[in-house]
């Protein structure tokens, strides 16, 4: 795929609805009482995969335009499947499903593909044992496949050693299958949609501060979900405004859960022009319209509490500080190295390789801002972000560049190549 530079862009745009809200609505609809509801449901590869695992479960998921309509089987209605679950890429999928799959009174396995295979498992596995779940790797210990067979669960204290939504979920969704209270603690505020559509869902379950206290409940009921863009997905676009020559992007209907907006934080620190435009909420999540214009960027230090808030977006804020004046410092972003490649290697890779003043640290990365990057071939180490983010790069390069496995975008963006041909397309 080459993406070929582009000087003036003026675009109002949607982006695809958000990912980990869309995982949780197939999720949570499926084990609720009643019928559900999804509208603006992300079509993407990784929710596709939630989607089958839960069908594989016995739970009737009905697929049109419009919406998804999901027949709640109840708390105790899923079925043992007849073979392996398979997660894909997904590592929401499979995490949070460990813990629906802990309280069930069946055993299951699950896998995923060769990345999913490699990633981090016992995160999940030590919290949801201590519960009562019998749970293990079947061929390497905490890595997938995992073999969970489910039982009598018991409430327990955890705190979670790495600020992690999918951790904190898989605990919380056990907890409403176990005997007595369920509390977690986490060492940084992560995404909190798992808390926010389980209450609206009827779930018992209280925040205080960085704890959330989750207990047994009888039943969830069913709701009308309206899923938001993701603000994941509109990161590309608000980082290609800000650098582009001339650029006016306009990005709506995009979910503002302040759990969420560490890239609009950091944007606006680096002094990117962006405005937000008519926020509401949308099914107890807040929701706006992004405008972002071309800014001139100055470099800035990115770490502490705001990381988990913009975990996802940092191959693209890299792109944005090469961009920038001055030095821009990530750290306390070690996480990067167990997400679907090493994204701290492969971004300081591959930006090196277009022209990038970037090096690798211990947690991080150290970028000097060159204004400039003269393009090439590149690899996306079949990682959507990566692939995104480099196609940015690309755009704002002096060449353009050439990206391997493209397709890859089908995780989490499909027709993000459509949007960027669309935008270059009538320069
Ligand atoms: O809960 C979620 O939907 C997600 C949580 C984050 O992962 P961690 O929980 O591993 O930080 C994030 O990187 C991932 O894209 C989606
Ligand atoms: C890390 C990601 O997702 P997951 O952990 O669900 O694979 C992502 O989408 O960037």
């Amino acid at each position: 795929m080459f993406i070929r530079p582009a000087k003036r862009i003026r675009e109002a745009l949607s982006v695809p609805g958000d990912k980990s809200i869309s995982h949780r609505s197939i999720m949570f609809s499926s084990i609720a009482t009643g019928e559900s509801k999804i509208y603006n449901f992300l079509m993407g590869e990784d929710c596709l995969s939630t989607i089958d695992c839960f069908q594989k479960l016995g739970v009737n998921i009905d697929i049109t335009e419009q919406c998804i309509t999901i027949q709640g089987v109840g708390l105790r209605g899923l079925k043992k499947p007849s073979e392996r679950l398979y997660a894909g890429n997904s590592g929401t999928t499979i995490r949070l499903i460990s813990g629906i799959l802990s309280g069930q009174n069946f055993d299951c396995e699950i896998t995923g593909d060769a990345s999913i295979q490699r990633r981090p498992m016992g995160r999940i596995v030590e919290p949801l044992r201590e519960m009562g779940a019998n749970i293990c790797g079947i061929e390497k210990e905490n890595h997938a496949p995992l073999m969970i067979s489910g039982g009598k669960l018991r409430g327990i204290h955890y705190n979670i050693p790495v600020a992690s939504a999918q951790v904190k979920s898989a605990i919380q969704l056990a907890g409403l299958y176990a005997e007595g209270i369920t509390s977690i603690q986490e060492p940084q505020k992560s995404r909190n949609h798992t808390e926010i559509m389980l209450k609206n869902m009827g779930a018992d379950i209280e925040i205080q501060g960085l704890k959330v206290i989750c207990k047994p409940v009888e039943k969830l009921f069913a709701r009308e979900i309206h899923v938001p863009g993701d603000i994941s997905s509109a990161a590309f676009f608000m980082v290609l405004g800000a650098i582009a020559k001339d650029g006016e992007i306009l990005i709506k209907d995009v979910g503002l859960n302040p759990t969420r907006t560490g890239v609009i934080d950091i944007l606006r620190k680096m002094g990117a022009d962006i405005k937000i435009i008519y926020e509401r909420s949308l099914s107890g999540e807040l929701v706006g319209d992004i405008l972002i214009k071309t800014s001139s960027l100055r470099g800035v230090e990115i770490g502490g509490e705001i990381v988990p808030r913009l975990i996802d977006e940092i191959p693209v804020l890299a792109v944005a500080a090469c961009f920038a004046e001055g030095t821009t410092v990530i750290r306390d972003a070690q996480e990067l190295k167990v997400k679907e490649s090493n994204r701290i290697k492969a971004m300081v890779t591959e930006l090196k390789k277009i022209g990038g003043d970037i090096d690798e640290t211990a947690d991080g990365m150290i970028i000097q801002g060159r204004k400039k990057l003269h393009g090439g071939q590149i690899e996306s180490y079949h990682d959507h972000r990566i692939a995104m983010a480099l196609a940015i790069a690309g755009l704002r390069s002096e060449e353009g560049v050439i990206i391997d496995n493209p397709s890859c975008v089908d995780i989490s963006f499909p027709h993000f190549f459509d949007i960027l041909h669309k935008m270059t397309d009538h320069e």
